[in-house]
C-alpha cells in the first residue's frame, strides 16, 4: 500500500481524502492544526469502509510525524477566497502556512512526490519548489486538470454530447489570465468548431476562466471543492498507476515555451516519478501572447514573496 497525506482537512482536503478512499489508491493521513478535526473527519470515513468497501487506512492528525515516508504529499492546508476577492489576495497568510508546511514535509517526507493545491497556486507551487529542493519531477501543482475539466463540462452541456467524448486542454497560471486551447479542444476527436459557433466558444472561454469565482460567488462562504478534489485523485492515479496520462499541470520551467524560473500550467506526462516529461505543443500566435501575458501575471506574485524566507527554510 502506498502512503498518501494529505495537508489540511478542510473542504478540499476532506473530499480528496473520501475520493482517495474509495479509490483505494493507498492509506492515507489527514493533518490539519485544529485539534480534533482531521481526527473526527478520519474517522467518520473510516465508518463508512464497511459500506463502501475500501480496505485503506485513514488516520487523522495534528502531528507532523504521521506523515513521515509518505509517498505522495497534498498540501491543500490554507485559506480559501470570499465573494470578490481574487486567488492572489491569499498570497500572504497561504505563504505563511506554505512555508511551515514544506518545512515539516522536508523532515518527515523528503522522499515524496509533492502535489500544490492551496492558491495563488502557481506562486504557491514555485514557493513549495523553492522551499523543498525536490527538484521539478516531484513538486508540481493541480490546476490544468481542473480547469480543463470545466471547460469539457461547459463544451458537452453546450453540445449535448457525452462528457466522456470531449477532451480539453487549459495551460498558463491558475487565475484570470489561464489559456483555454479550444483548437485542442474535441469531441471524440472533432473539434469543437464543427459543433458551436464561434461566439458560443469565446463565451465557453469566459466561462472556463470564470468558474472558480462563479462556484465562490454561489457558495458565499469557501471555493469549489468536488472538480478541485477529483482532478488531484486523477493525478495521484496516474502516478501510483504510472500511466503517462498527459493532463495540464502547473511545473517549473527551464527554458519550455521560452519561459524560465517560474511555475505555469503546463502539459506534462504524470507516472511514478512524477512529472516524467514536460509536453511542447505548438502555439497559434494569439496563444503565445495570451500565455505570455499568463506568465507575466504570475512572475508579478512570485515577485510578491520574501524569497529570502524560502531560501532561509531551504538551509535550515
Ligand atoms: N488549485 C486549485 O485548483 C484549487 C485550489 N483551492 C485552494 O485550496 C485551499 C484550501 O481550500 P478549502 O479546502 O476549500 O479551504 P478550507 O478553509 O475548507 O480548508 C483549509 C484547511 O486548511 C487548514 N489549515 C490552515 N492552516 C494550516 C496549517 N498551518 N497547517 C495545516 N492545515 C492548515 C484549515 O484549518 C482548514 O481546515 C485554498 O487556498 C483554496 O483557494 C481550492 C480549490 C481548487
Ligand atoms: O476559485 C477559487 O478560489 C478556488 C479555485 O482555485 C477554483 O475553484 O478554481
Amino acid at each position: 500500500m502506498k502512503k498518501l497525506s494529505v495537508i489540511g482537512a478542510g473542504n478540499v482536503g476532506a473530499s480528496t481524502v473520501q475520493r482517495l478512499a474509495e479509490s483505494k489508491l493507498g492509506d492515507i493521513v489527514m493533518l490539519d492544526v485544529v485539534p480534533g478535526l482531521p481526527q473526527g473527519k478520519a474517522l467518520d470515513l473510516m465508518q463508512a469502509a464497511p459500506l463502501m468497501g475500501y480496505d485503506v487506512n485513514i488516520k487523522g492528525t495534528n502531528d507532523y510525524a504521521d506523515i513521515e515516508g509518505s509517498d505522495i504529499v497534498i498540501i491543500t492546508a490554507g485559506i480559501a477566497r470570499k465573494p470578490g476577492m481574487t486567488r492572489d489576495d491569499l498570497l500572504n497568510i497561504n505563504a505563511k502556512i506554505t512555508r511551515e508546511v514544506c518545512g515539516n514535509i522536508r523532515e518527515y517526507a523528503p522522499k515524496s512526490i509533492v502535489i500544490t493545491v492551496t492558491n495563488p497556486l502557481d506562486i504557491i507551487t514555485y514557493a513549495v519548489y523553492k522551499c523543498t529542493g525536490f527538484g521539478k519531477k516531484r513538486v508540481f501543482g493541480m490546476s490544468g486538470l481542473l480547469d480543463s475539466s470545466r471547460f469539457a463540462s461547459f463544451v458537452a452541456m453546450e453540445v449535448g454530447c457525452s462528457v466522456k467524448d470531449v477532451d480539453a486542454m487549459v495551460l498558463g497560471g491558475h487565475g484570470d489570465s489561464m489559456v483555454p486551447l479550444p483548437q485542442y479542444t474535441t469531441v471524440s476527436g472533432i473539434p469543437i468548431s464543427e459543433f458551436l459557433p464561434k461566439d458560443t466558444i469565446d463565451r465557453l472561454v469566459a466561462r472556463t476562466i470564470d468558474a472558480g469565482a462563479e462556484i465562490v460567488s454561489l457558495l458565499k462562504e469557501g471555493s469549489a471543492f468536488y472538480a478541485p478534489s477529483a482532478a488531484i485523485v486523477s493525478m495521484v492515479d496516474a502516478i501510483i498507476n504510472d500511466s503517462g496520462r498527459v493532463v495540464p499541470v502547473s511545473v517549473y520551467l527551464e527554458g519550455e515555451y521560452g519561459f524560465s524560473d517560474l511555475c505555469l500550467g503546463v502539459p506534462a506526462k504524470l507516472g511514478k516519478n512524477g512529472i516524467e516529461k514536460v509536453i511542447e505543443i505548438q502555439l497559434s500566435e494569439e496563444q503565445i501572447v495570451a500565455l505570455s501575458k499568463s506568465e507575466k501575471s504570475v512572475r508579478h506574485g512570485i515577485g510578491k514573496l520574501d524569497m529570502g524566507l524560502y531560501e532561509k527554510a531551504f538551509l535550515v
